[in-house]
């Protein structure tokens, strides 16, 4: 079954989830990705042949806009990078979104080992 992913990562962190995402293209191409701006701008340079939507940067309001999405039913599952490191001006979003995720029971992964679990463990497969 197809499904729609969303990727989002704060900037530090954007290369890993490029990565990753190139690492899984083949799984993930018969799904659709949603991404935030400029998650979605670095996700394309990488991995040209992916088809992703993207809504509002995340301090614009994508991370709403995305939880909003999941909370339509629309998201099955978030991957987000968030970075540890780095305070964000938008983090009372960052948060919402979170747990917007846990309401709606989505499968989240936050780093690239457990995005990477969520794939052996079955979220890609056709
Ligand atoms: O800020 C974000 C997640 O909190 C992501 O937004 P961008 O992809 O636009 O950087």
């Amino acid at each position: 079954m197809s499904i729609t992913l969303a990727l989002v990562a704060h900037d530090r962190m954007k290369p890993a989830l490029a990565e990753w995402a190139a690492r899984h293209a083949a799984q993930l191409a018969p799904h659709r990705v949603v991404a935030t701006a400029t998650t979605g701008g670095v996700l394309r340079e990488r991995n040209p042949h992916l088809a992703i939507r993207t809504v509002k940067s995340g301090p614009l309001g994508g991370d709403q806009q995305i939880g909003g999405m999941i909370a339509e039913g629309e998201i099955q599952a978030l991957i987000f990078f968030p970075d540890p490191l780095a305070p964000q001006a938008h983090d009372v979003d960052v948060k919402a979104l979170l747990r917007i995720a846990l309401v709606y029971d989505v499968p989240c992964a936050f780093s690239p080992a457990t995005a990477d679990l969520l794939v052996a463990g079955g979220l890609l497969k056709g």
